[in-house]
């Protein structure tokens, strides 16, 4: 049915097939160590991924030999077979996922080892239920006598008229699961007695869950109707023209025991069916741990280095997560891409449980309709053009007040400033005005001030917690992390339920909305598909101060850095600020379309620095990538530092050459999966267009007005490029500078 002919023993190995079918089975059913202590996989002690991997060797080939005949023989073919199916699907390219011979050889192994195992234990153990109720099989002879006669044998279309076969069967299959981790509540009754069928409407169809030899719902078995009718047919036939006894000696003991064996088996057969998928290569971990221990406070740069080893496309487990580490442009469309609705979710996040009302934020939410509707409101209301542009002139303004602050700072006294601190300032300053309307100051929040909060927010949703790779470890709390979340969230919570309270208060007086009025309009008016309380517009007030605070300054401190540690780059960005504006004006946000070469220079910076280079996602099903297994629930891992600097698409990778993209369309805004630093598919960052402004004004501004020197005695290239891990990837010590302002209208 499935290859269209019989197949000799040596077709398939000198073994011959039966044997080697068993082997399968028998392999497939021996409890593998690995399967319940994960970190005894690598080692193999039992020797059975060796096994396995031969035995999978063996049929392989075996089963491209039957594709190869099929593909030669199908224009002389009349019927066709499962082969000849399957190929026509691939063929006609009909299938909504990729489909190619190794999904054809899964098939066709499936269809070997679920026809071949199943159908027979039923019968067999039917055929033992009538031997031991001899009452119970002559009731079923006379039925098959009166039905079909003595004189020839049964027929498929008789099965329709033989009921007490079919009770039979349905106690067979309800006594003995063949399938035995379905639910089946009725095994509590250990009774064969096909005659509490007669009269009821209890069908093996998957309607009645009290019995469900085939499960039910999505998953339960396709092949159903043909098992039916393969085990009415043969356990008829056989009894309708044997009469069947045990051997001498053969004890009914002995036989149950053997049953128990073989529904063990079968379990066990069920359960390893897994071990059979290959994964990505990448490097021996060690048990328990993982490969937790290769990582070290740069996680983004260790995987970079694992992967020139081990390849685009790398598993590691860190502690009990599986993940996928995706290193190379071609590799991440995959994920970003052609797969993106698998991979759009993200992975249970201790801190964020804490601190975003269990994972209600934006940017660690589970994929679904609370994202999805999360993410149109952010987009269209917070987020779209017509919101940014109505913050543009409090942008320049708090640009223009960081200007002079330097100019009178500094200037005059040729003092060294920390450029760093300026920058977040800044950007604390431009988000809290567009999100709550007004600045806060630091007492506003808590005793230890806005800043130091926030950066303790900062640092523990990036410190790596044991409950996110050991869930059990949660609980415990081993480093005290929760307990320190629990204590901030607190203190966020009230902070933000203040400003909510003090935008309910003056509301009707206000002239221009901020993000906090927008969110409370659209609670109020009741429009969102979803249940939409304070909850929910704090944890999007969260996301928009965690999001935008660290991101844009830390990408506009790593392009100054650049700039600083090649002077000749910065020299001509001003030229070019000076030809398109002059030194009698500062910057404006419609000047910079036409600052072709700055556009150029924070292109370069963010591919050089990838501020967010490995923000999580997670598998919401089994998917095949590059031939490899990726299972459901590993972590994915797209390394935007590594694709960034990768020395196959771009030469001198480590080096910052602005030049690299003259008369080039590389755009870093998702489409160009060489460069994603905003990421690219469903959850690309939402607020792309807001932070390049930020980013391209300010860079813009302060070279346009400062010249700026390093401290007495530092060379351009002793400044120091060491980053620092977390939510946003920044320097790891602040940038001290000296500034002279250099415009005319001092
Ligand atoms: C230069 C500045 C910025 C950079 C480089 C940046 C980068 C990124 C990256 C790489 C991601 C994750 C993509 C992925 O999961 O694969 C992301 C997500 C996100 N970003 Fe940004 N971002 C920036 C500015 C902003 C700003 C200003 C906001 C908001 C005001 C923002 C809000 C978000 C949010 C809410 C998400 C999560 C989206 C989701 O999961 O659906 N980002 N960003």
């Amino acid at each position: 049915m499935v290859f269209g002919k019989k197949y000799m023993d040596e077709d398939l190995d000198k073994r011959g097939f039966k044997a080697l079918v068993n082997e399968v089975e028998h392999l497939a059913a021996t409890p593998n160590l690995g399967d319940f202590f994960p970190f005894l996989g690598v080692i193999d002690l039992q020797r059975l991924t060796c096994r396995l991997k031969d035995l999978s060797k063996v049929f392989d080939e075996f089963l491209e030999k039957i594709i190869d005949e099929h593909v030669q023989s199908r224009d002389q073919k009349q019927s066709k077979d499962f082969v000849d199916t399957m190929l026509d699907i691939m063929q006609q390219g009909e299938a909504e996922f990729q489909f190619d011979h190794s999904h054809i050889k899964a098939i066709l192994f499936d269809m070997l080892i679920a026809a071949i195992g199943t159908s027979p234990s039923a019968i067999e153990w039917i055929l033992t239920e009538l031997l031991r109720h001899p009452h119970v099989m002559k009731k079923l002879q006379k039925e098959l006598e009166q039905v079909v006669g003595l004189e020839r044998m049964l027929k498929e279309s008789d099965l329709e008229n033989l009921n007490y076969l079919d009770m039979v069967v349905k106690e067979g299959l309800r006594l003995h699961a063949v399938a035995p981790i379905a639910p089946h509540k009725a095994m509590e009754d250990c009774v064969f007695f096909p005659e509490r069928f007669v009269g009821s409407s209890i069908n093996i169809h998957g309607r009645n869950f009290q019995l469900l030899p085939f499960g039910s719902g999505r998953r339960g078995c396709p092949a159903m109707q043909l098992a039916i009718v393969l085990v009415d047919l043969i356990v008829a036939q056989l009894v309708h023209c044997f009469d069947c006894e045990l051997p001498n000696g053969m004890t009914l003991i002995w036989a149950t025991l053997v049953l128990i064996f073989i529904v063990y088996a079968l379990y066990e057969l069920l359960n390893n069916i897994q071990s059979r998928k290959m994964y990505p290569p990448g490097p021996k971990g060690l048990p328990i741990i993982g490969h937790l221990h290769l990582l070290g406070k740069n996680p983004h740069q260790d995987f970079q280095k694992l992967a020139k080893t081990h390849g685009p496309l790398m598993y590691v487990r860190l502690g009990l997560v599986p993940t996928i580490v995706v290193s190379s442009a071609d590799t991440a469309e995959k994920f970003l891409k052609t797969y993106d609705h698998i991979f759009a979710t993200r992975p249970h996040n201790e801190a964020a449980q804490y601190l975003a009302y269990g994972q209600k934020n934006l940017i660690t939410a589970k994929y679904g309709p609370y994202w999805r509707n999360m993410r149109k409101l952010c987009t269209q209301h917070l987020l779209s053009n017509q919101k940014i542009n109505s913050f543009q002139s409090m942008r320049r303004q708090q640009v223009e007040f960081m200007i002079k602050s330097l100019k009178n700072e500094a200037c005059d006294h040729r003092i060294v400033v920390d450029l760093s601190a300026k920058i977040s300032s800044l950007s604390a300053d431009l988000t809290c005005l567009m999100v709550f309307g007004k600045k806060y100051m630091d007492e506003d929040l808590d005793k230890r001030g806005f800043k130091a909060v926030v950066e303790e927010v900062e640092h523990l949703a990036a410190t790596p917690n044991l409950g996110d790779f050991f869930p059990f470890l949660g609980v415990i709390d081993l480093q005290g992390l929760t307990r320190r979340l629990k204590d901030l969230s607190k203190v966020f919570d009230e902070f933000l339920e203040k400003i909510i309270d003090e935008h309910v208060q003056s509301r009707d007086q206000k002239q221009s909305k901020d993000f906090v009025d927008t969110m409370l309009d659209i609670m109020q008016s009741g429009e969102t598909e979803f249940q939409f309380d304070r909850r929910h517009i704090k944890a999007i007030l969260f996301d928009m101060l965690v999001a935008a605070v660290g991101t844009s300054a830390t990408a506009i401190e790593w392009i100054i850095t650049e700039l600083l540690r090649h002077p000749h780059v910065m020299k001509k960005l001003q030229k070019e600020l000076e030809e398109v504006i002059g030194l009698e004006k500062m910057v404006k946000e419609s000047d910079l379309e036409n600052l072709n070469y700055l556009d150029m220079v924070v292109k370069e910076g963010l591919r050089l620095h990838s501020v967010a280079p490995l923000i999580p996602h997670e598998a919401m099903e089994d998917c095949i990538v590059n031939n490899f297994h990726i299972q459901k629930g590993s972590r994915i891992m797209i390394n935007y530092y590594a694709i960034q600097r990768d020395p196959n698409i771009w030469p001198g990778a480590e080096k910052f050459f602005p030049e690299r993209f003259v008369g080039s369309s590389i755009d870093i805004r998702g489409r160009d999966f060489q460069l994603l630093p905003f990421g690219s598919g469903r959850r690309s960052c939402p607020g792309m267009q807001l932070g390049i402004i930020i980013v391209q004004l300010v860079v813009a501004q302060l070279v346009h007005c400062f010249d700026w020197e390093l401290p007495i005695g530092m060379q351009p290239c002793e400044l120091d490029v060491e980053e620092h891990f977390g939510l946003a990837t920044s320097r790891e010590h602040p940038l001290m500078v000296i500034p002279t302002y250099r415009l005319n209208n001092a």
